[in-house]
């Protein structure tokens, strides 16, 4: 089945609109998003990087493994999303992760490979668009929210504060590919396994169909349209930092990947600062929530951002020792 995604205007930032995106965010933590910035020429000229860089020999890629800080290239099956999966195969799917760039130029500062590094003005300009792009969704969630300061006035910046951009984060730009599922071994398994995403909050471009979404119920088809122009919606999922700062209000979409064909993704993850701690924002909303509240309280302890990261690659990779 196919799922029943609210489409979200980002040029229109009034109460309205925010309160929409807000209550969107809160059903299953998936929207999609349209005037994102991203110009249809943008999104082609990605997926030709991924295609270049993924057509590359295996020797190659894996001179670009991936580090401890989370760059560089994953192969197939090294990475394992679905963390209760019973068979534990991993993923069929290959990466490369762009982790540290530069939050003032937007240019990426570890080892590129020439793919890359031949189209560096082009990735840093489409790393600052994604920064704008979190920084608008960033302020009509706190707008949605009624989000206020300790003297009780409303802070529309409160999420765009916690994404300063002069704050160290680990957002992280990372392309993706999908083999055809009958060219891997062990075919069965699925692309990427179930999970939540560890940031704030994810946008996705992918070429074919094969994203899923669990409703609480079952797992339904992200089918993304055309707008006007030709160029795709883009799909954001909250992830877990924003359930945690919602107390569980906004949901932490659950997705896992089926592809039928060859598919290349494009996903930007979207971190906070490295010490900005996970409490819960001062909203009536959350205040009022009586769903499904997070314990993010470990002991008397709050997790940073970077903290709840480094728990959740742990989980993650299979071979955790070896980078
Ligand atoms: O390929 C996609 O559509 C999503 C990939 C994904 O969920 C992830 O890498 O976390
Ligand atoms: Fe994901």
């Amino acid at each position: 089945m196919i799922a029943n995604l609210p489409v979200i205007d980002l040029s229109d930032l009034s109460q309205y609109n925010s309160t929409k995106l807000a209550q969107a965010a809160s059903k299953t933590g998936v929207v999609l998003l349209k005037n994102h910035f991203l110009t249809q020429k943008d999104i082609k000229a990605l997926v030709l990087l991924a295609k270049q860089f993924f057509d590359l020999p295996p020797d190659i890629k894996e001179t670009h493994k991936i580090t401890k800080e989370n760059y560089g290239y994953i192969g197939p099956f090294v990475e394992n999303l679905d963390i209760h999966s019973a068979t534990g195969v991993g993923d069929a799917k290959e990466a490369f992760n762009i982790t540290n760039f530069n939050l003032c130029t937007f240019k990426p500062q570890q080892p590129l490979p020439s793919v890359f590094k031949d189209n560096l003005v082009f990735l840093s300009l489409c790393l600052r668009k994604y920064y704008v792009l979190l920084h608008t969704v960033c302020r009509m969630l706190a707008i949605g929210l009624n989000i206020k300061d300790s003297k009780g006035l409303p802070n529309h910046e409160y999420f765009v504060d916690a994404h300063a951009l002069d704050l160290k984060s680990h957002s992280t730009l990372r392309f993706v590919h999908y083999p055809e599922p009958d060219k891997v071994d062990g075919s069965s398994v699925s692309s990427a396994g179930a999970h939540t995403d560890y940031g704030s909050m994810t946008f996705v471009l992918g070429t074919n169909q094969g994203l899923q979404i669990f409703d609480g119920n079952e797992w339904l088809d992200v089918e993304v349209p055309t707008q006007k122009d030709g160029s795709p919606f883009l799909v954001l999922n909250i992830a877990d930092v924003l359930n945690f700062w919602t107390n569980g209000y906004l949901k932490s979409a659950i997705h896992r990947v089926r592809a039928t064909q060859e598919r290349y993704a494009i996903v930007f993850f979207c971190h906070p600062g490295d010490g900005v701690l996970l409490n819960p924002v001062n909203s009536k909303i959350v205040k009022e929530f009586k769903g499904n509240r997070f314990d993010i309280d470990n002991n008397g302890y709050t997790l940073t951002a970077l903290e709840h990261l480094y728990l959740c690659l742990r989980r993650t990779y299979k071979d955790k020792n070896d980078s």
